[in-house]
């Protein structure tokens, strides 16, 4: 885990002064400053002029849309990243918690919790293992987190590896904690357990600064929220001046009214796009439901009980092992879609969650990006058009509020909520979509963005569109599915009605309590 080279504050902080961003506290030192930190990459000017200052024992929550600097401000408070101009003081060190995994899965979780620092048998002799189990044992009881400390990192769930993660910040006992997003692919039971850790090191007297897209979130951690806007810093107090309205609105400049799009009033009654009956196989079983055209049928579960199995059945990423996939009345097969291809050819898309290893191209453009699924429409003798690509991806890149320098940038360039939106935009370019299969589309989105792919979604619904969204966020399920399916162990546990349905209700089936 990286450690700040940065400058220390030699005198000691007193632990129960309160600060506020931006302004002095009553007189100890901030455990965190920065003035005018200001940094560009080629012609984007990520971070202006940003000056804020945190006190020992404070929590941050940074706010923003996607784009507007939060990794960047980071990565130069972390001491990762050189600013151009500008200075920061943080008094100790600072371990930081991004937003891509950096474990080893082929190590365990006390060798990774334990590594560069690993106890020894006698100064520059072996590894003492029984000491290094003890301590990452401690490091995670500290969390609260209830592991064996000898699995692999690769066998853990996404959420599982994500806890490990900040374990072993935590672990580091810095002055200032640094976390990324670190709730994305959290469940609400491990949310409180974040939420109880990051509370007994406040009381230690470290700082600790998070960026999430979950209001929600931001006023049960927070105690003072900054909020930046296109590089620069446009707001900064503590969370109690603001509302969910206020921070809204000063983060993507204008009133958001509505998150979520009206339902369509008559459900429909036509015969299912797609119907899983009776399907099975990838620790998934007895599977059945039906998704008609114009429908937005939701997908819920808690993390690793197959709903991210159910999603990659429906398009052909994986076969089918016991039952059928039925297609406009008819099977796709003994073992359902052949391929993603055979989907796609059907009108299947596919909006997998990670968007770092299954779906972008990173080094290629966002016009490349954009156009490879609707490729066959746009470059009919398999050549790249740049008219053409251009009058096809402008709008779309505008509806979605895409923040980029130009669409022939490099993907791997743009922020990650920007990448997920290249994802989800690359099929509003499809011709003949039938049946639109998404897994946690906004994951990272921001709350303004979030709003145009809901609206988005709703639209194409209202064309005729199938939509299938599992999502591990309850709220989103309620705001847009017409049905909800709970998963439990593997098979469908119960199934809600989208617009009566609540959290408790989806909890309780999804623990499999019903
Ligand atoms: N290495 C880089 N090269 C070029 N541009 C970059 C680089 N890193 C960041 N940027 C640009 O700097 C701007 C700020 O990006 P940053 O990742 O800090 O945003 P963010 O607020 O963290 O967004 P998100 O919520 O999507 O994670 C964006 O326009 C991004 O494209």
């Amino acid at each position: 885990m990286p450690r700040s080279e940065l400058s220390s504050i030699a005198e000691p902080i007193d632990v129960s002064a309160t600060s506020a961003v931006s302004g002095g506290p009553t007189g100890s030192p901030p455990a965190l400053a920065c003035d005018a930190l200001d940094k560009r990459f080629g012609a984007t000017h990520a971070v202006r002029a940003v000056s804020l200052s945190l006190g020992a024992g404070r929590t941050l929550a940074l706010m923003g849309e996607n784009g507007a600097g939060k990794s960047t401000l980071m990565a130069m408070l972390a001491g990762e990243l050189k600013p151009d101009t500008g200075s920061v003081t943080v008094a100790g060190s600072v371990a930081v918690v991004h937003q891509e995994l950096s474990l080893f899965p082929y190590l365990t979780i006390a060798e990774n919790l334990c590594l560069g620092r690993e106890p020894r048998l006698f100064p520059g002799g072996p590894v003492n293992n029984r000491a290094l189990r003890t301590l990452a044992r401690a490091a995670l009881d500290r969390l609260g987190v209830a592991l064996d400390v000898d699995t692999a990192v690769g066998r853990l769930s996404p959420a599982e590896q994500q806890l490990v993660e900040i374990a072993r910040a935590v672990a580091l006992d810095p002055a200032l904690l640094i976390l990324d997003e670190p709730t994305s692919s959290l469940e609400p039971s491990q949310v409180d357990l974040l939420h109880a850790a990051t509370e007994r090191l406040k009381a230690g007297g470290t700082s600790v600064i998070f960026v999430s897209h979950r209001l929600e979130e931001v006023f049960r951690f927070a105690d003072e929220i900054a909020v930046m806007r296109s590089g620069a810093l446009v707001g900064a107090g503590p969370a109690s001046d603001f509302t969910r309205e206020s921070l809204v609105s000063s983060m993507v400049g204008r009133e958001l009214e509505q998150l979520y799009p009206d339902r369509s009033a008559a459900q429909p009654a036509a015969e299912p796009v797609l119907a899983f009956d009776g399907a099975g196989g990838h620790g998934v079983r007895d599977v059945s439901f039906a998704i008609r055209p114009g429908q937005i049928v939701g997908i819920a579960g808690l993390e690793g009980h197959g709903q991210h199995v159910v999603a990659e059945l429906a398009a052909g990423v994986r076969r089918l092992q016991a039952g059928q996939l039925v297609l406009d009345g008819s099977s796709t097969g003994r073992a359902g879609f052949k391929s993603p291809r055979a989907a796609i050819a059907a009108g299947v898309a596919f909006v997998p969650p990670d968007r770092r290893t299954s779906g972008l191209m990173l080094p290629l453009s966002i016009a490349e990006n954009l156009t490879v699924a609707a490729a066959h429409r746009l470059h009919p003798a398999r050549l790249l058009n740049g008219a053409r690509e251009r009058r096809a991806t402008g709008p779309v890149a505008e509806r979605l509020r895409l923040r980029f320098q130009s669409m022939e940038q490099r993907v791997g360039e743009l922020s990650g909520g920007n990448q997920q939106k290249v994802l989800f935009g690359r099929w509003l370019l499809v011709p003949g979509l039938r049946l639109l299969v998404l897994d946690d589309p906004t994951r990272g989105v921001d709350v303004g963005a979030r709003a145009e792919i809901y609206g988005v979604l709703r639209e194409l619904a209202d064309r005729g569109v199938a939509v299938l969204l599992v999502s591990t966020d309850m709220l989103e399920l309620i705001g847009l599915a017409d049905e909800i399916h709970v998963m439990y162990e593997g098979a469908i546990r119960g199934s809600v009605p989208g617009h009566s349905a609540t959290e408790e209700e989806i909890m309780t089936l999804a623990a499999g309590a019903a």
